[in-house]
């Protein structure tokens, strides 16, 4: 009936690499590195959606030796996912996210954010919550070496 699965995630910062964030190209001085486009939200919620449908995690499907997913865009990846959760007969309750970053400021890019993964799950935006916290300076995200995301789903059977 339900499913509840959680999702976390990190990618250091590097240069010359684009800050994509939720599909969204956030400005800054810094880009996210990965074997893909490092998008850490959208790889955060695929892995809830897998754990949500007992369907292991985002580097099984997609693994990170695979050349076809070298720079692949996150947004597809997830797309993929989710075509997964609902051929196994579910549909989205809701779906909470942390972005955890000293830097860049979230707050500015949020509702883009929501509208961007509302569009990818074809959802409606109040299905979905993106927040964005500061380690007050401590740690690896606190030095602005990289950024983390977690994420909570829930799951109902159609
Ligand atoms: N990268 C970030 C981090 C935080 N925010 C916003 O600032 C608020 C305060 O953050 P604290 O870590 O001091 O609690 C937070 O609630 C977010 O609204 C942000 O936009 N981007
Ligand atoms: C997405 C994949 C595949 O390109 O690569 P990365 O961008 O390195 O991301 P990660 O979060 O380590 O997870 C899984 C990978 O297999």
């Amino acid at each position: 009936m339900f499913r509840i699965g959680q999702g976390f995630d990190v990618h250091q910062f590097a240069t010359d690499r684009p800050c994509i964030i939720g599909g969204i190209t956030i400005p800054y001085e810094k880009g996210l590195l990965g074997h893909s486009d490092a998008d850490v939200l959208l790889h955060t919620i695929a892995d809830a959606c897998l754990g949500a449908i007992s369907e292991g995690d985002i580097g099984k499907h997609f693994p990170d030796t695979d050349p076809q997913f070298k720079d692949a865009d996150s947004q597809i990846l997830l797309q993929h996912v989710w075509k997964m959760v609902e051929e196994k007969g579910y549909k989205l309750g809701n779906l909470d996210c942390t972005i955890i970053a000293q830097a860049p400021k979230m707050a500015p890019h949020i509702s883009k954010i929501v509208e961007n993964i509302a569009r990818l799950l074809q959802v409606d935006t109040d299905q979905i919550n993106v927040k964005a916290t500061t380690t007050e300076q401590l740690g690896f995200t606190g030095r602005k070496e990289g950024i983390a995301a977690q994420a909570v789903v829930l799951l109902m059977k159609k």
